[in-house]
């Protein structure tokens, strides 16, 4: 049971480990989400049988696998060397005839399903209804169910432009050049090209309207769609073109998820100590290896050796500027309402839409508990303040969930709401959090009454 925004008396909370020593831990974090759904999608696709090994397992893995699975996928699990779970063995879409003809895609609120499956059910005959969690419904979709109109696959939204929907399908779509506006999600891009190298003509898709946010992720999909054998031609700003051909069977390992490494590595600056991330790759298209970058930046030392990388935190943790955090951005801001100088969160606005809205979400729950942060058009701003104790609420999104805990290491009486809403990307979070801290958070009903802020 969780405590809805507003609290509600008698339900359970996490109360979040508190340390007063400094953390000397190495920890091992599951298969990146963004890495292993596009493997996922491009597995479906590809010319033979795949293998993705130490892929994450979460609730949003799950709903890719169970919406690849109703389109007509094979998916087993198989015996693998990860320590979070089996490898998995993909066998592609069959052939037309076998597909069955109605199904149903449930997106939960991940957003790489309800923006990478659309595209991809509209290669597969028949009708698709695509619905989710009451948040999906509120995600931006339109750029997705405008692109599908465009390539002539026919999709019902009631004209919400949003979630639910259903698409039907003959199965071919003829592709090339489609105009897009991508400025809410980066993920709109990545949707169409990771399907366009099976449309007839390829794709050349074109963005109109403010920037591409999350840009390295377009950039994963592309390197990704290259590495087994698709032509990306993205050599002209807001264009791609995707040239028709097969995917190539690939049997792939999955990288560490890199952003969810995120909040272990603050917890080495929170208490003035060492984490250890086992299996950090030396070269890797995730956004998450901007932690190198990041956190030496706030006054700590980050080194990457033998596949190890080792943060260890300084005296006290500095604010500054960061741009363009990304997913990133929750585990910054926690950081952030910590530091000893002010900070400014920039390029953040598309935050809006994603699990929940996350600049309000943020600072409305930080200012709960004592801080002071300021929505801007952007991000945030976020001034050094003395925190207290409280509910931290977290409105379904998991990196919410991860913050409070963050925040938790150094405020006395923190306690995150939910605290299994971390199951969409990383459901061993409680329990490696307790390994990293030596103290497992306890399930409680809130101090105060109404489960408001102290
Ligand atoms: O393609 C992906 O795997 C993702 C793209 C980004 O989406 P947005 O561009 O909507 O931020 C990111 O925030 C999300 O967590 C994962
Ligand atoms: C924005 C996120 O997720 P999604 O893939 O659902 O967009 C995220 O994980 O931070």
């Amino acid at each position: 049971m969780t405590v809805s925004p507003g609290g509600v008396p008698g339900q359970t909370v996490w109360r979040a480990p508190r340390l007063t020593h400094a953390v000397d831990a190495a920890i091992s974090v599951p298969g990146s989400k963004s890495l292993t759904n596009r493997y996922l999608v491009l597995a479906a696709l590809a010319d033979g049988p795949c293998i993705l090994r130490r892929p994450l397992h979460s609730r949003d893995s799950a709903l890719m696998v169970a919406a690849l699975r109703s389109l007509g996928a094979v998916i087993d699990e198989v015996p693998g060397d990860g320590d979070f779970g089996p490898d998995l063995r993909v066998t592609p879409l069959p052939a037309q005839a076998d597909r069955p003809s109605e199904r149903a895609v449930d997106c939960g609120l991940a957003g790489t399903v309800m923006r990478f499956v659309p595209p991809l059910a509209g290669l597969v005959s028949g009708s698709t209804a695509f619905d989710g969690d009451p948040h999906a419904r509120r995600r931006p979709m339109g750029a997705i169910i405008d692109a599908l109109r465009g390539l002539g696959v026919s999709i019902d939204d009631g004209g919400a432009g949003s979630l639910p929907f259903t698409i039907a399908s003959t199965g071919e779509v003829r592709g090339g050049r489609l105009v897009i506006d991508a400025s809410a999600s980066s993920q709109f891009v990545s949707a169409l090209l990771l399907v366009g190298a099976r449309f007839a003509e390829g794709l050349h898709l074109e963005h109109v309207g403010k920037p591409v946010p999350s840009l390295d992720h377009v950039r994963m999909t592309i390197e990704t769609l290259r590495s087994l054998g698709v032509g990306v031609d993205d050599s002209v700003p807001n264009h791609w073109r995707v040239s028709p051909g097969p995917i190539a069977a690939f049997d792939i390992a999955i990288e560490p998820d890199l952003s969810n490494a995120g909040p272990f590595l603050a917890a080495a600056l929170v208490t003035g100590g060492t984490v250890r991330i086992r299996n950090w790759p030396s070269g890797t298209t995730q956004v998450g290896d901007a932690w190198r970058r990041i956190l030496p930046l706030m006054g700590a030392t980050a080194t990457l050796r033998s596949g190890t990388l080792t943060v260890t935190g300084g005296a006290r943790i500095t604010g500054g500027t960061f741009a363009d955090t990304s997913e990133l951005a929750p585990t910054v801001a926690a950081l952030c309402a910590l530091a000893t100088t002010p900070s400014t969160l920039t390029g953040i606005a598309h935050l809006r839409g994603h699990e929940t809205d996350r600049l309000a979400a943020l600072a409305a729950e930080i200012n709960g508990l004592g801080g002071r942060v300021e929505e801007t058009a952007d991000g945030l701003r976020i001034q050094p303040a003395p925190l207290h104790g409280g509910v931290f609420h977290t409105y379904e999104d998991h990196r919410m969930a991860t913050a409070g805990a963050i925040l938790g290491l150094a405020v006395d009486g923190v306690e995150v709401e939910n605290i299994g809403t971390t199951a969409k990307t990383l459901p061993e979070f409680p329990a490696l959090w307790a390994a990293l801290t030596g103290k497992a958070g306890t399930a409680g009903t809130p101090a105060s009454p109404a489960g408001a802020h102290a």
